[in-house]
């Protein structure tokens, strides 16, 4: 060994090499819009979905690696500040300057990088960080969830979202979804109705399922602090164990906790860590539903959930209702979770018409599998990603007409 003073006296070492001499590092930084239609119209106070965009990522890395990512949102702007198009404007444009030709294997590093380059644009964070864990682990030959601390458990309980808008066909929805044995608890969106027609909706699904299913609702900040006074106190009467996000402001969340038989979930309270220690501060949730891009990624994931516990808070998985790439890393994250008392909502890619990965993701027996395959543990169908891509096959052979 260089420099090595075998009498162990006076020992000298020689310089280590710099890193980035033989670490790969990035080449190229690729973002591609994915359009896919939902299985059905997903109706949130927020928006309408019909279909769902994918912002992928792809990090092409010198060593001949290539990581992939994912961002979405949730009916274009109409949840938060981002969209898919400003996604790949904002990596495309200013992420990759700063990336391009920096070590590919320190991650932490390179988002510290990011962060001082870019200001908020969590969602992009959390896809170019999801495509640097996917390389590294590939390249490393380890699931992300080793990379992330190490997995503590394999399988993850998944909730399904009933939002069809209409109470007999999410009844027929959740059936159907317990005779497949995929999801026993159903998450109600509701807040865009009369909140009594709402606690009606819930009340009936509820009466039709009895103690075989879960009963939670999300509320999307909906209602005004009086309605939610009221609206909580019926949901815990109806057999609703959970209400997400009630108003929006964290002060009304802290004046309703506690006070019904219903658990409170705080969600899009929740932007990372420093948001995450001020709700736990002022006791405004028993649960923290935590999505890695509103987290800004997988590392702030880890450490909103280090909060939650440090506070005695519930833990949740949640979704931006991402596709396969974005909710297996998100599991991933999930998967070393020590507590995750009220399972996940990692349903994102079955709300999708079109499969775009080589091998389906197992969903079965009321969970998902976390992958144990190097870095996310899954492989994109390049064909199919290419035939969805928003200026891809697809456009290009539909007859003159259709637009869309
Ligand atoms: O939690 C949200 O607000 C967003 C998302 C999660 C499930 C779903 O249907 O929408
Ligand atoms: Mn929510």
């Amino acid at each position: 060994m260089a420099g090595r003073n075998l009498a162990g006296m006076n020992q000298t070492f020689a310089p280590l090499a710099p890193t980035n001499a033989v670490s790969p590092v990035i080449d190229r930084v690729e973002t591609i819009l994915v359009d896919l239609p939902t299985i059905r119209p997903h109706k949130l106070s927020v928006a309408t979905m019909n279909g769902q965009t994918l912002m992928l990522v792809k990090l092409h890395c010198s060593d001949g690696v290539v990581g992939i990512g994912e961002g979405t949102t949730i009916g274009g702007l109409a949840y938060g500040g981002e969209s898919p198009e400003s996604m790949k404007l904002a990596i495309d444009t200013y992420f990759a300057a700063v990336m391009l030709g920096q070590d590919a294997t320190r991650i932490q590093a390179l988002m510290a990088r990011i962060g001082k380059a870019v200001k908020e644009n969590r969602f992009a964070k959390s896809a170019v960080e999801t495509a640097l864990l996917d390389a590294h682990g590939k390249r490393l030959g380890l699931p992300v969830s080793e990379l992330l601390g190490g997995r503590r458990r394999d399988r993850l309980a998944v909730a399904w979202t009933l939002a069809s808008g209409d109470t007999a066909t999410d009844i027929a929805e959740a059936e159907r979804m317990l005779d497949l044995r995929r999801h026993r608890i159903f998450k109600l969106k509701i807040g865009a109705r009369d909140i009594r027609d709402d606690i009606a909706h819930v009340a009936a699904i509820k009466r039709a399922l009895g103690d075989r299913a879960a009963v939670r609702v999300d509320v999307n900040m909906a209602w005004s602090e009086t309605e939610a006074a009221h609206g909580m106190a019926a949901l815990a009467d109806a057999g609703c164990e959970l209400v997400e996000q009630p108003v929006a402001a964290a002060a009304g969340l802290v004046r309703l906790v506690r006070r019904f038989p219903t658990a409170l979930m705080a969600d899009e309270s929740l932007s990372g860590p420093e948001s995450a220690f001020e709700l736990a501060r002022v006791h405004g949730a028993d649960v923290f539903a935590v999505k890695i891009e509103q987290c800004g990624g997988c590392f702030n994931a880890l450490r909103v959930a280090a909060i939650a516990d440090a506070a005695g808070i519930g833990l949740y998985g949640g979704t931006m209702l991402e596709g396969a790439v974005g909710s297996i890393a998100s599991a991933h994250a999930f998967s070393t979770f020590a507590n995750l008392q009220w399972g996940t909502e990692l349903f994102g890619p079955l709300l999708l018409t079109e499969e775009i990965l080589c091998e389906p993701l197992d969903y079965s027996d009321f969970a998902l599998t976390v992958p144990s395959g190097p870095g996310l543990g899954i492989q994109l169908d390049d064909d199919r990603v290419a035939f969805f891509a928003r200026d891809g096959l697809r456009r290009k052979t539909r007859p003159a007409g259709q637009g869309g």
